[in-house]
Formats: C-alpha cells, sequence, structure tokens
C-alpha cells in the first residue's frame, strides 16, 4: 500500500434501533488502529468524525416506512461530501462506522471517480431492502439497495441519479439471514451471492480468489464494505444484529489477507460496531486486526 489512507470517522446510528453504534470510530481508534497502521510504515491522515444529525429521537412517519429518513439521508450527504473531499486529494478512503447505512453515503461519493465500480459487501444480510420489504424500517438494512439504485428516490438520488452501483459488479461474502424480498432482488438483478453454505462446501480461498477474478476483470475500483456482524458472533459480539453461524476470525483474516495480497480494493469501510453490547471492546478490536491485515500486517 503505497497510497496515503485519508480516514474519516461515520458515527451514524439513526438507521437502526439500537444506541452505541455512534461509538464506533473512536472504539477501534481507542483498540489501536492508528498506530499499528503507521507501524506498517502507511502514511495516514485521520479527519476525525463527521456531523451527525441527532437528537436522541427516533423518528417514525407512518407512511413511509424507513425511519428517520431525513436524518440519514443528511448525515449520508455528509458522507458522501467527506469521501470525495479524501479522493480530491488522492487519497485511499478508509471510513468508520456507524451504522451500515454509511454505505449509501460513501458509494455515492466515490461513484463519481468510478464508471464501473464493484463492491464486497461482507455481511450476514445482504441489505437489499426497501421500505416496501424491510420486516424493520430500519435504513441500515437497505443501503445496498439504495446503491444500486432500488428504494427510496432520497436515498437512491443522493449525491447524483441512480444506480451508483450496477448489481452485477456486487460481490456478497457471508450471508446467512436474508428476507424475502432480498431474495427476490439478489434472483431478479443476478447478484452474485456467497452465502455461509457455499463458503462451507468451497472454503473461503476457492469463494475469495473467485470474487477477486470475477470484479479485477470487470471493475475500474472496487469498494470492500465490512460489516462486522457478517463475521460469527462468537467473535464479534458487539453488533446489534448478530446471526449464529458465521465465518470464523481466521476465515475473515485469510480474507483479508487475499484481499491485500490482490491489491484490488480502491476504498474500505468498517460498519455495525457498538461497544454499548460489546464484550470489553473485543469487537472493535478485531475489527482493527481485519483492517491492518487488509493494509499489510502479517504474523511473521
Ligand atoms: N446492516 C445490518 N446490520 N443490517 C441488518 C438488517 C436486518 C434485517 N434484514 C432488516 O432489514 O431489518
Ligand atoms: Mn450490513
Ligand atoms: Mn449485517
Amino acid at each position: 500500500m503505497n497510497r496515503k489512507l485519508g480516514i474519516v470517522g461515520a458515527p451514524v446510528t439513526i438507521a437502526q434501533p439500537n444506541m452505541g453504534v455512534d461509538l464506533g470510530p473512536n472504539s477501534m481508534r481507542h483498540a489501536g488502529l492508528i498506530d499499528r497502521l503507521k507501524n506498517l510504515s502507511i502514511k495516514l491522515e485521520d479527519y476525525g468524525d463527521i456531523e451527525v444529525p441527532m437528537d436522541g429521537t427516533y423518528k417514525i412517519n407512518p407512511k413511509i416506512n424507513l425511519k428517520n429518513l431525513e436524518e440519514v439521508t443528511q448525515a449520508n450527504e455528509s458522507i458522501a461530501n467527506s469521501v470525495k473531499d479524501i479522493k480530491k486529494k488522492g487519497e485511499f478512503p478508509l471510513i468508520l462506522g456507524g451504522d451500515h447505512s454509511i454505505a449509501i453515503g460513501t458509494i455515492a461519493g466515490l461513484h463519481e471517480y468510478y464508471q464501473n465500480m464493484g463492491v464486497i459487501w461482507y455481511d450476514a444480510h445482504p441489505d437489499l431492502n426497501t421500505g416496501e420489504t424491510s420486516p424493520s424500517g430500519n435504513i441500515h438494512g437497505m443501503s445496498l439497495a439504495a446503491s444500486i439504485g432500488i428504494g427510496h428516490e432520497k436515498l437512491i438520488n443522493l449525491n447524483g441519479s441512480a444506480p451508483k452501483v450496477k448489481p452485477e459488479n456486487v460481490v456478497i461474502i457471508g450471508a446467512r439471514s436474508i428476507d424475502e424480498g432480498e431474495k427476490k432482488i439478489i434472483q431478479e438483478r443476478g447478484i452474485q451471492v456467497y452465502t455461509m453454505h457455499d463458503i462451507e462446501k468451497h472454503g473461503m480461498n476457492e469463494v475469495i480468489l473467485k470474487a477477486i477474478n470475477y470484479l479485477q476483470e470487470r471493475t475500474d475500483g472496487v469498494h470492500l464494505s465490512l460489516d462486522v456482524d457478517g463475521i460469527d458472533p462468537a467473535y464479534t459480539p458487539g453488533t446489534g444484529t448478530p446471526v449464529e453461524g458465521g465465518p470464523s476470525y481466521r476465515e475473515t483474516r485469510y480474507a483479508m489477507q487475499l484481499l491485500h495480497e490482490s491489491s484490488l480494493l480502491t476504498s474500505v469501510e468498517v460498519v455495525e460496531v457498538n461497544p454499548l453490547l460489546d464484550d470489553q471492546n473485543k469487537t472493535a478490536e478485531i475489527a482493527v486486526d481485519m483492517l491492518t491485515t487488509l493494509f499489510g500486517e502479517k504474523y511473521l
């Protein structure tokens, strides 16, 4: 990694109901993220956290099943701007969440720099719901849908017209909790999904190498959206929507190692770290291990 990293925190919590995910960025800084990256001789600048509109209340509009839509839109506009500022400087964006709605802003900002962007979505959930299909109304479960141009026009047209990413340029890894409406979108739009079944059957090595080869051939940049609930909750309990049966610490770390070796990624975000649900900041520490591996840290 010879490019400078531009780091920004996006302490967004309003697209899901659990208090504490706004502490995610600082929990990763506290777990030593910045020093460990510097130890790898990586140049970086930490721009701190973006401002997020939040007054502690949860706004529900009974007419549409999208909680806090205005606030989530505003927060994501700031994220898009901040990602664009980082790209303008020629730096590699690393965004620390925050709930997974922040991907809407991140990807919308990146979109200006890539005509044919790829996305690796490492997550227990595909986050392909819309207001019509969501069981919860929580926008963090709708961010990938919005990025491929499906959902509320405020979200899909954020910072430019939809779609920001072509559905066939998306690879989801680790999925094991998929809602009915999401299954439909996956089939209709031809989105590549490696579920836990595929990982069990073929192994993480093959799955990641296939994803890398597929995206290398067809995209001009690849964003990794790493939801910590993608990892098995035995390792990452500090997250709002844990799902049993995920890839282990070892498998995930190995996946990050392969991604590092491929030099494929052009931006990264880590989301859904919630210290209030955690056990002694363990989840943030594991998130930091994954990030440092991604940027070249090795055992030997
Ligand atoms: N980014 C996340 N953790 N998303 C969880 C989504 C859970 C569920 N599918 C929903 O739409 O409510
Ligand atoms: Mn997610
Ligand atoms: Mn998830």
